[in-house]
């Protein structure tokens, strides 16, 4: 039995609880607030607090005409309507008191807390429900996790998220400070001797706490900047970590996970996706064998734009190779505006004969498919565990929208068609939650090369199940949240995120229907010759 219970005693606070002038808020009758009906002296009541609008009424960006219809009165329908509860929070300086009497219905999402509305958060964080996965050591990063995403990934990643800019950069350190940056690796040989965020032990650390990891920083909604966080370590740090020189390791993985370097792996050209034997960049070995000098584009390369450093394949004419290539003279790299933020740093790269010392291979000449590949299973398994995640968060706020919409004069979970799609919505969630948490636990109880031979299947048509299931997710909450589920920003902001974004995880890390093949073809390689 677990000794740190899913933290169901949680107290969710409301409005006038979490005022900064709570102290000197006062009481009023509704009469009082009914006395101040006019532009120049205008109050409204939202939720049983009292708000004196007065000299915000021309900054309203709704227009002063919809408060002055509601001047006087208890406005709370009409506000929940169109706002999303932080707007109170983030305006509280207008609250001035509650009404006599009453009582706040609305608690608003407190900082660090898991949230109340049903599946909204994983079973095995549903108060009153069990999960053989998770221990102690798992609910405490949780808990460490969701207060640190709240209290500060969060606002940096809606503000890059906007402005395109990259992460910020002290946040980076930070998280390099805790140790979150080599966790972020999984299970390795790196967290040894160190003191993990959390609190868990290094030789404690498994695949369900990197899992809690993904899935919280997830929480941030913001899928752009969530790949900007670091997405390029993530993929192009492994192939120094397994396949770099003693002086590749030293030098480049510290300042890495310091967050003082970038990396990006970069595989992907214009020429050659999914089907990397293809790729058409060069390597080719000056005569005294000292250097590689590499020609060629690369494309998508995920914080490309800001990387200092490229986990690369080329082509070496004995087949595919693995480059470190440091950025330098004759490497170039330009933003891409694909349809997600430009704090990605995607990039397209040109390599224009640079100059990158032999002892940057990695792995050996020839052999760098199988650098790639083996590359391949820990990053899609991430990427599940992002899909899922974002998915939840979706269903989450079509829970919410769906009980504070009034439609037809009555709340959308009203209607039989709403139900119906928020049932299918988290049947399918629940599930790709359970597919992913099993190949976890098979994770966390196989080798590394048992992981290469037994799940690469399992993991293509997990990602395939997880990217299906975010596509319908998408499509059914933006018929939940109507226009504003296809507007930036505001009540549907978050759908409106994920519905722009969710092909990420279906293209990028092998492309849905080569993922869907590749797990039927190794099945299809196993098969006994049985017949019906
Ligand atoms: C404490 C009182 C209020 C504050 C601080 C406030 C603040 C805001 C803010 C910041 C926005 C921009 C959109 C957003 O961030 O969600 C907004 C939009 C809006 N507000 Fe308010 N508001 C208040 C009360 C009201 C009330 C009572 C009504 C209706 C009677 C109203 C109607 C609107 C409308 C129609 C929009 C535009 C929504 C859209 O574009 O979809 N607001 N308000």
């Amino acid at each position: 039995m677990s000794a740190i219970a899913p933290p169901s005693k949680t107290k969710y606070l409301t409005v006038p609880e979490t005022a900064r002038n709570k102290d000197q808020l006062k009481q009023f009758s509704k009469e009082d607030v009914a006395k101040h009906n006019k532009e120049d002296d205008l109050w409204i009541i939202v939720d049983s607090a009292v708000y004196d609008l007065s000299k915000f009424v021309d900054l309203h960006p709704g227009g002063s005409h919809v408060l002055a219809q509601v001047a006087g009165q208890d406005a709370t329908e009409a506000f929940f309507g169109m706002h999303r509860a932080e707007v109170l929070s983030k305006y509280g300086r207008y609250l001035i008191g509650t009404v006599e009497g009453q009582k706040p219905r609305i608690i608003l999402p407190t900082k660090g807390t898991l949230s109340p509305v049903p599946y909204a958060e994983p079973t095995w964080l549903s108060e009153g429900y069990k999960s053989p996965y998770y221990k102690d050591s798992h609910r405490v990063l949780q808990k460490a996790m969701r207060e640190l995403v709240d209290e500060e990934v969060r606002e940096d990643a809606q503000a890059r998220e906007k402005d395109g800019k990259r992460p910020s950069i002290e946040l980076v350190r930070k998280f390099g400070e805790l140790n979150l940056n080599a966790m972020r690796m999984g299970p390795s040989k790196l967290l040894h001797g160190r003191k993990l965020f959390g609190g868990v032990k290094p030789e404690e650390f498994d695949y369900f706490h990197e899992l809690v990891i993904s899935q919280e920083l997830c929480r941030a909604g913001a899928r752009g900047y969530n790949d900007g966080f670091q997405g390029g370590m993530c993929i192009g740090l492994p192939p120094v970590m397994n396949f770099g020189s003693d002086e590749l390791k030293q030098r480049i993985i510290p300042e890495v996970l310091a967050g003082n370097k970038w990396i990006s792996l970069a595989i992907t050209e214009a020429f050659a996706g999914s089907d990397v034997a293809g790729l058409r960049t060069t390597a080719k070995k000056t005569p005294d064998g000292k250097h590689y000098i590499v020609n060629g584009t690369k494309k998508w390369i995920t914080n490309g734009h800001f990387s200092d450093y490229f986990s690369t394949a080329v082509n070496t004419g004995n087949g595919l190779s693995m480059l470190l290539i440091e950025r330098g003279e004759g490497v170039d790299t330009k933003l891409i505006k694909t349809s997600y933020s430009t704090t990605a740093g995607t990039a397209y790269i040109t390599f224009d004969n640079v100059k990158v010392p032999a002892g940057n291979l990695l792995g050996k000449e020839g052999k760098g498919l199988f650098v790639v590949l083996s590359n391949f299973n820990h990053e899609r398994w991430a990427m599940c565990c992002g899909s899922v995640a974002g998915s939840r968060l979706v269903v989450e706020e079509c829970m919410r929208w769906a009980h504070q919409r009034k439609a037809f004069g009555k709340a959308l979970i009203e209607q039989a068609v709403i139900r119906a799609k928020l049932a299918a919505m988290i049947y399918k969630v629940e599930g790709v939650q359970a597919y992913l948490e099993n190949i976890t636990y098979q994770m966390c109880h196989m080798s590394y090369a048992q992981q290469a031979d037994m799940l690469a299947g399992p993991i293509g048509l997990l990602k395939t199940a997880c990217t299906r299931v975010a596509g319908e997710i998408a499509d059914d909450a933006v018929q939940i949240f109507g226009g504003r589920g296809i507007t930036q920003g505001g009540m549907g902001g978050i759908i409106e995120m994920f519905q722009r974004t969710q092909k990420f995880d279906a293209v990028l890390g092998g492309a849905e229907e080569v993922l869907a093949d590749l797990g039927v073809r190794q099945a299809s390689r196993k098969m006994p010759k049985a017949v019906l």
